[in-house]
């Protein structure tokens, strides 16, 4: 979690902590008389004598701490209340949908439909005003929309994979509940709790501000309801009378709000693990002509890429140095885990906080991109390094027609006239051997070998020199797995890319490549041209590699060096 959450969170617990003292003792502390003088028989002196008179300011705190009392109770008690409800009819419509789930859910549209105030002045008129009133009309108001977003969190679960395989084998009801559902939905109720005290305290505020409180219950509202009869805004009172309930509102507001925001970090790891970019300023940028006398396109030297583990920073990927030539592909090889894919992101400085990555350069066409701005970095992406991403063909935007992704594709970098941008995604479709028609087709209209071929389409779009293509056949049958690899065979060769290719399927990478690096645990422990490493390659794990390639002998030679 970060620091700055942390520190947030502490100071949100310690105000909250402060007022509920302050309710709890404040009015034990203060002399009787000086609240017995609350309430709506409370005179304010005239405004001359509000500044300086002791006694005067006494009574406004004491006035403070009772209202501290109900507001905070009123709060507690209606969030309490709301989410348990809430959370109750959400879970349980959630999981066991049918008929409850409908009466359900057509009962909260009805709720949240609700208005408030006559609500609350309709049920006042019956039971009569005071705090039972409010917690009750707050209550009405708030569980509705806490049961909608427990539901949805709960249907979230109940489809996803652990349930279903628990379900498949045979677990009952009680079990999914208590090993599922309930520790899944659970951390949701707390943030939810909450913000419902932060909103029920505004509510009671606001209600008894309007004067539809019971007048003789004093609360911070209740004091601004006092107030505003006796013009305190128009007169010097308001800086006594208005500003300190005012400033104990915002407080507790403020202070329920920050535990909440703590709190939502905290159960949720998606936002736990979330640290912001650093920010890449922009640096003179030497080019290594010596590179671009070798023909080097890609070079790197010595990367070390960290993330941590058990509370310190642990090598995912180690010392790795290599390099691809114009027109060369290069293969990296390993079992999962083994830091291929970081090493491709580390290419594109696109390592996510909190990976931490030690580097002597990393030089595309002889220029560090470890020195590239945020906006140098961002017009290699995509432009000058073409990146088919890992199971990327599951991640194409399902709403979006292929010809507009790939348009977006364009438009990220150039901005082309609409003919030339027309022209530029027929061909695009059409050198990964999409026919157009496919054009305005949306990605669950194709199969998977095909949106494959719409990825492909959108890493070369903008005709770069260099691609990195990470598995790009995993998730496709055999079949469509050789039709992909031939393609991207075949587009290299035409368009004479230099590529990196990453890979676990060894023959498909002996197929592609050239030149092959072999990583295990974050280390490349074996490298060399190809064909001479699936022959000639002494090391164990190289050739445990290739001796597992699940073929016949003589066919496997074939499978290997078969080009
Ligand atoms: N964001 C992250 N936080 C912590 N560890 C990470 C993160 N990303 C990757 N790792 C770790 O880095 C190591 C290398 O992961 P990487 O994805 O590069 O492996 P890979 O060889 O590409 O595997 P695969 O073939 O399964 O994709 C793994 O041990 C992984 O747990």
């Amino acid at each position: 979690m970060r620091k700055s959450t942390k520190i947030i969170g502490m100071s949100g617990v310690a105000m909250a902590a402060a007022m509920i003292l302050f309710a709890v003792f404040g009015p034990l502390l203060i002399p009787h008389d000086a609240y017995e003088q609350s309430g709506p028989s409370f005179q304010p002196p005239s405004a001359g004598h509000w500044l300086g008179t002791n006694d005067m300011g006494q009574d406004i705190l004491a006035e403070l701490a009772v209202g501290a009392r109900t507001s905070l109770f009123i709060g507690i008690a209606t969030a309490v209340i709301a989410t348990f409800i809430g959370g109750m009819i959400g879970v349980f419509s959630g999981y066991f949908g049918g008929w409850f789930e409908t009466l359900m859910m057509r009962f909260i549209d009805v709720v949240l439909t609700l208005p408030f105030l006559p609500l609350m002045l309709v049920i006042a008129v019956y039971i009569g005003p005071g705090a039972f009133t409010q917690i009750l009309v707050i209550t009405l108001v708030m569980w509705a929309g806490k049961a909608r977003q427990i539901r949805a969190q709960t249907l979230s679960i109940k489809g996803a994979g652990p349930v279903l395989a628990a379900k498949s084998m045979g677990a009952g009801h009680f079990y999914l509940f208590k090993k599922h559902i309930l520790p899944g939905v659970f951390p949701l109720f707390i943030p939810q709790f909450v913000g419902a005290v932060n909103a029920a305290i505004l509510l009671e505020s606001s209600l008894s501000f309007l004067g539809m409180s019971d007048p003789l219950m004093k609360s911070w509202g209740s004091i601004l309801y006092y107030a505003n009869n006796r013009s305190a805004f128009l007169t010097e009172a308001w800086m006594w009378w208005i500003i300190p309930p005012g400033i104990c509102i915002v407080l507790v507001v403020l202070a329920f709000s920050f535990i909440g925001y703590y709190l939502e970090e905290k159960v949720n790891p998606r936002l736990r693990a979330y640290v912001p970019a650093r920010k890449r300023p922009k640096q003179d940028i030497v080019v290594r002509e010596d590179l671009l006398e070798k023909n080097m396109v890609l070079r790197i030297d010595g990367m070390t890429v960290k993330y941590p583990k058990k509370g310190r920073y642990t090598p995912v990927v180690s010392d790795v140095s290599l390099y691809v030539n114009e027109g060369e592909v290069m293969g990296i090889v390993g079992e999962s885990g083994s830091g291929k894919t970081t090493v491709a992101s580390a290419i594109i400085q696109q390592l996510k906080e909190p990976a931490r990555m030690e580097v002597e350069g990393i030089y595309f066409e002889g220029k560090d991109l470890q020195r590239f701005s945020d906006e140098e970095i961002r017009q290699v992406r995509g432009n000058q390094i073409g990146y088919i991403a890992q199971a990327a063909m599951n991640a194409l935007n399902p709403v979006i027609s292929i010809e507009k992704q790939l348009a977006e594709a364009v438009g990220a970098h150039y901005k082309l006239p609409a003919a030339e941008l027309s022209r530029r995604i027929d061909e695009a479709l059409l050198q990964v051997g999409l026919e157009l028609k496919w054009r305005r087709a949306f990605p669950h209209q194709l199969s998977g070998g095909m949106r494959q071929r719409v990825v492909i389409a959108m890493a070369l779009i903008n005709r770069p020199k260099f691609v990195i293509a990470d598995e790009p056949t995993t998730g496709l049958d055999v079949m469509v797995q050789v039709e992909i690899l031939e393609l991207l065979q075949k587009l290299q060769r035409e368009l004479n890319l230099s590529m990196i290719f990453i890979s676990h399927d060894l023959p498909a990478v002996l197929k592609i490549t050239d030149r092959l690096a072999v990583m295990k645990y974050g280390y490349i422990v074996d490298g060399g041209a190809s064909l001479e490493l699936a022959e000639h390659s002494t090391h164990p794990y190289t050739r445990r590699l290739i001796d597992s390639i699940p073929l016949l002998t003589e066919k496997k030679q074939e499978a290997v060096v078969g080009r």
